[in-house]
Parts: structure tokens; sequence; C-alpha cells
């Protein structure tokens, strides 16, 4: 590729995908540009695309992974394979009405899900024989959906630009007709290198092959690495993610499109927090890269070109200090271990905990100890809370151990150090009538959060921007 460092790389995520016009004259078209050129677009599957080929990412309802991950017998994987293969063709049908190039992509797309459903018949009845576990090739089928989902949308984006005469090219990073393993930073250097960006427009899938398995290292939300990766090694010169909606100080679906202000500047410390608890306003692992080889990053609302949007850099700090937004994540589970034999021994407790807390997988949000308590809150579905419960009750026979489900609702800014915006906020959750259950704040002074009773969820979030928010004097 020519490096230009005079070029963008972009993201569009998969509720934008959803709406090829949008895409197409807002940002493709942007009429402030004076071409589209000089841009790398990385584009998500289309919105619940990947929720049909895995699982739900809320509701942790299977797709055809999830059914095929859970019994061998079970064959409804095959019905969730029809059910997504149907979306996939509606959407082709949608998009590109009936011709020669609808017949095009539903092949492309065809071919790929036949493989894939193949493939799985394969490895199903492999594993009917005593020697081959499936367990072992379960990483494998998840990469392998969850690359058709990006393979579709890219394809089809890229088909669709060229038939508006803008010189688009499909840059297919899921490495699907590869026969070895290749490094993921090879595959992006391969793939962009013969590129000129001043006279072509790359579509790169959202899903990059890499040898340790994109799905096993990030998991979902896996296109932001993707591209941060391609970022940071194209040397971009800015960084911009494309969403439904501008980076709010709250979700506009929930305390009204009216009554959030977008955000105009902020930093990657506050970007982690809100990712931590599931917003996503980028994987935290990809701002590391971008944080680290100084790329700034901006979200921009799709539906409104012209708005800037937000900038996140590893410098900004708010003039003063405040809340900048409110964010929250619903189905955390609080596990509280007691013994009293924990007194004066809480770290040894708790290196064991965390163990089998990382074997299976499980992600952190939160935690917080007492003299002879720990509370880890969790963020996964029953099937794991249940499985680590039954762990930590092995492991800590004399234990107390106390599941609950909670919500955490957070007050998130890059300098929150104001005496008295603790008890604002304490004082905004009480007038409520919500009993708080835990509350964390840290010297880090970017976020309060508040551990509650799932129900209170909507009503602490509300509640906070209220006060917080809608009536903080303007900075
Ligand atoms: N503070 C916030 N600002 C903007 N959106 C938010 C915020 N908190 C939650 N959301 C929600 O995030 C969701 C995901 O954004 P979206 O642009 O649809 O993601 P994607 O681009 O990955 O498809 C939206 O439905 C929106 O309601
Ligand atoms: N489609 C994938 C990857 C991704 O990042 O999607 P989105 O940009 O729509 O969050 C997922 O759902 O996990």
């Amino acid at each position: 590729m020519q490096v230009s460092n005079n070029h963008t790389v972009e993201k569009i995520g998969g509720t934008s995908m959803s709406q090829y016009e949008a895409v197409r004259d807002n940002i493709i078209f942007n009429p402030a540009l004076k071409n589209p050129y000089q841009r790398v677009f990385v584009v998500s599957a289309y919105a619940g695309i990947t929720n049909l080929l895995l699982e739900h990412k809320k509701t942790a309802e299977p797709g055809v992974y999830g059914r095929f991950a859970q019994a061998e017998e079970d064959q409804s994987w095959i019905e969730a394979f029809a059910l997504v293969r149907q979306k996939m063709l509606d959407i082709n049908q949608e998009l590109f009405g009936d011709g020669q190039l609808k017949n095009k992509a539903d092949k492309f797309i065809l071919r790929r899900l036949d493989d894939a459903e193949r493939a799985l018949a394969d490895l199903n009845s492999l594993c009917q024989h005593g020697h081959f576990e499936l367990d072992d090739h379960l990483a494998k089928v998840r990469e392998m959906l969850a690359s058709i989902g990006e393979a579709h949308s890219a394809w089809n984006m890229a088909h669709l630009l060229q038939k508006e005469g803008v010189n688009a090219v499909f840059v297919d990073l899921t490495g699907w007709n590869i026969d070895k393993a290749v490094d993921m930073d090879e595959l992006i250097k391969d793939a962009f290198f013969s590129l000129d960006l001043r006279e072509c427009l790359p579509i790169a899938t959202g899903y990059c092959h890499s040898e340790k398995g994109l799905m096993a290292t990030f998991d979902r939300g896996y296109s932001e690495m993707t591209f941060s990766r391609i970022a940071v090694l194209t040397q971009a010169n800015e960084a911009i993610i494309h969403k439904e909606y501008h980076l709010s100080s709250a979700d506009p679906k929930l305390v009204g499109e009216d009554k959030v202000v977008p955000i105009g500047m902020t930093n990657y410390d506050v970007a982690d927090q809100l990712a931590n608890l599931g917003m996503e306003a980028i994987h935290p692992r990809a701002a590391k890269g971008l944080r680290q080889s100084e790329i700034s990053l901006r979200v921009k609302n799709t539906f409104e070109p012209q708005h800037k949007g937000t900038l996140i850099t590893s410098t900004y700090v708010s003039d003063k200090p405040k809340v900048e937004i409110v964010a929250g994540r619903q189905q955390v589970y609080a596990f509280e271990l007691f013994d009293q034999d924990m007194m004066g021994q809480v770290n040894k407790f708790d290196v064991k905990i965390l163990s089998i807390i990382n074997e299976l997988k499980i992600e952190m949000v939160s935690k917080d100890v007492t003299a002879n308590s720990i509370t880890h809150y969790l963020s996964c579905n029953l099937k794991k809370a249940k499985r680590l419960l039954v762990l930590l009750e092995k492991y800590f026979p004399e234990a107390e151990i106390n599941l609950r489900k909670v919500c955490i609702v957070s007050a998130i800014g890059s300098d929150m150090q104001e005496a008295g915006m603790l008890a604002k906020a304490v004082k905004a959750i009480a007038e409520q009538g919500i009993s708080i259950q835990a509350l964390h704040q840290s010297m880090r002074q970017v976020d309060i959060q508040f551990v509650l009773d799932e129900k209170h969820f909507d009503q602490a979030v509300i509640a906070l921007h209220q006060h917080l928010v809608e009536t903080a004097p303007e900075v």
C-alpha cells in the first residue's frame, strides 16, 4: 500500500450496515468530502446476523453455534442454519432486487454457507466416534461461522458501490480459502500492500483470520479489533466508528433522544469504562492499540453526516470535573463468598476464586472485598453462573456463597474529582427509594458505580442522568 498517512480507517457497525442508503449517502458520498477515496472501510455483519450465527449478544439465545455446541444428538442447529441462510438471502433480495448481481451475491454467500454446513455435519458424524471430542473443535467452528456474517456484508457493500461508479474493492480477511494458519498482521499487510488508496476504496471484512483465533481472543465486538489493527498497521490519520446514534450522555433509547446530549470530546479512559459496562463505544483492547499509536478515534452518527461526532484522544480531560456519561450493565451476577477464616488471608482465597473464573472464561465487571468476604460482579449467562457456583461450593466447602442477579449503573467522566459529586449521585438514587446494594468509586476518579437490584436499572439511569447531566451547569 502507498502509506500516505493521509487516510482514515472507518468501521461501520451492524445497525448502520442494515441501512444501505444512509451509509452510501452520508458516509461514502459525504457531501463534505471531495471524493470517496483515501479511506479504508471495515464492516460488521448486518444487524442480528452474528446473533443468528453464534448466539444472541444480549439474551444469549443460541444460534447455529450455540445449538451445535450444546449436544451432539441435537440436530436443531440445522434449522438454525436454514434460518440464517434465509435471512441472508432476504437481505440480498432487498439490496439487489432481481437480476444478475443478486444471483452473484447469492452464489457467493451460499457457497460459504454450504461449505460451513457441510463441515459441521462432517464434524458431527466424526464426533460420534469415541476418538474424537466435539469440544476440541468448537473454537474453530465458532471462528468459521462468525466470519460468514462479515463476508456477506463486505461483499455486498463493495459490489453495490461498484454499481454506483465507485472503485470499491472487496478485501476478504476471513482466510476462507487459505490452507494454513497465518498471523493476523501479516494477512492485513498482505491485503493492503498492493492497494493505492488514492484510487480505490477497500471494503474489508470486520472478521479477520488469525492464528490464535479472533473470537478466542476478543469474542463478540471483534470487528473493532480488525478495525483497530488495520488503522495501526496502515498508520491511519484517524480511526472512525460509524454508529446508529451519537455517543451520548446516556442511552438515547432509554433516557430519550431529546434529553441526552452528544459527547463532544472524551478520552480512552472513559471509553474503557464504557466498554467494561458492555456499551462498546470501542472494544477496550482495540482502544489500546490506537492509544499506543497515538491515533485518535472519532465516533460518528451515520444519520448526521455534518456533525463532527465524538473525538476520543488519550490526552483529553474535561475543563471542569463533571459526569459525561451515565451507562450501565444488566444481567450481572454478584458472587459473594463469605468465610470467617478469610480474615487476614483474603488474597489466598481470591487467587483461587479468580483462577476458577478465568478457567470458565467469565468476564468480570467489578469486585469488592471486606475483611472476610469477596464479591465478584460477573457478566455471564445463567449456565456459566450455575457452573461457577458448583465449583466454588466444591473448593470452598466451609464458605457461605450468595449468588444474586444485579445490575450496575455507573456515572462516568474523564475528571470527576469534585467534592459533593458522590453525594449528589447517591441522593439521586436515594430519592427514587432505591436501595443501594454496593457502591464503588475508585481513586482514578473516572466512575462511580452503583450495584442495584436488577429491576431498578432504567429508573436509576434516568435519575442519575437527570441529576448529574441534565441539571449540571454548562462547562
Ligand atoms: N451512551 C450511549 N450513546 C449512544 N448509544 C448508546 C449509549 N448507551 C447505549 N447505547 C445503545 O447502543 C446501541 C448500539 O449502538 P449501535 O450503533 O446500534 O451499534 P452497532 O454500530 O454496533 O450496530 C444503540 O442501540 C443505543 O441504544
Ligand atoms: N458482528 C460481530 C462483530 C461486531 O463487532 O459487530 P458490531 O460492530 O455490530 O458490534 C458481532 O456481533 O459481534
